[in-house]
């Protein structure tokens, strides 16, 4: 199987810069990764998602920004084990998801970012966690409070959606991800720059104490 995979980038274009976003779909099996991947591509509902594992692309215009959103949807609810330093570097941003009818598949959410955690810090890849199949509700065994909770101990955003039902829940979790890579961007760049003042300052110093 080949999965296309594009660097990070941010390319100017006229005056206008433009955001490129990596964004990795996480969770277990049968949960909703591909529906929302074409909910969010397609704005439509199809039903039956076949196992193509591959990077989609879509740009949308975001406050007059230029945003092109560079989807993985990963296959086949991938264990621990299989998920690769690949997929977990190209990463900007991750949406881990989980069915609110499928208690074990809100296990593998939370092992999943565990395992995250361990090759990436909160600040330098947003994670929103999405429990998804709200339509399902009469049969849910994940609460919005513990989907809630897990997010808020972790440090993620949090959304219930269905993707079968609608477009526009979908939207906002795409849109509010990037939001927050465009944010860890700026902080990432803020520290770097104050790291490099610290730098040029400790230099001098010791040349000071040298001379
Ligand atoms: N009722 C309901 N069904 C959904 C929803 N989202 C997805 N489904 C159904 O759940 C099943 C699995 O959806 P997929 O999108 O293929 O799930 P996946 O997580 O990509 O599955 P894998 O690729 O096998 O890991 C399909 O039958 C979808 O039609 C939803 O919001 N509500």
């Amino acid at each position: 199987m080949v999965v296309e995979v594009k660097g990070r980038s941010e390319v100017m274009e006229g005056n206008q810069q433009r955001v490129d976003a990596n964004i990795l779909l996480l969770g277990a099996h049968n949960v909703g990764k591909s529906a929302l991947t074409v909910r969010f591509l397609t704005r439509r509902f199809i039903g039956e998602y076949g196992d193509i594992e591959s990077v989609y692309s879509r740009v949308d215009r975001i406050d007059g920004q230029e945003i092109c959103f560079n989807i993985w949807d990963s296959q086949d609810g991938q264990t621990l084990s299989s998920l690769s330093d690949k997929q977990l570097q190209w990463a900007d941003g991750m949406i881990l998801v989980y069915s609110i009818c499928d208690r074990g598949s809100f296990d593998v959410v939370q092992q999943q970012l565990q395992q995250i955690r361990r090759h990436r810090k909160p600040s330098s890849v947003p994670i929103i966690i999405v429990g998804n199949k709200r339509d399902l509700r009469r049969h849910r065994s994940v609460s919005s409070e513990e989907g809630r909770l897990l997010a808020m101990s972790q440090r993620c955003g949090f959304f219930e959606v269905s993707a079968a039902e609608t477009y526009h829940g979908v939207l906002l979790v795409f849109h509010g991800l990037v939001e927050l890579v465009k944010e860890s961007r700026a902080l990432r760049k803020a520290t770097a720059g104050v790291r490099g003042i610290v730098r040029s300052v400790s230099a001098v110093f010791s040349k000071k104490r040298n001379d």
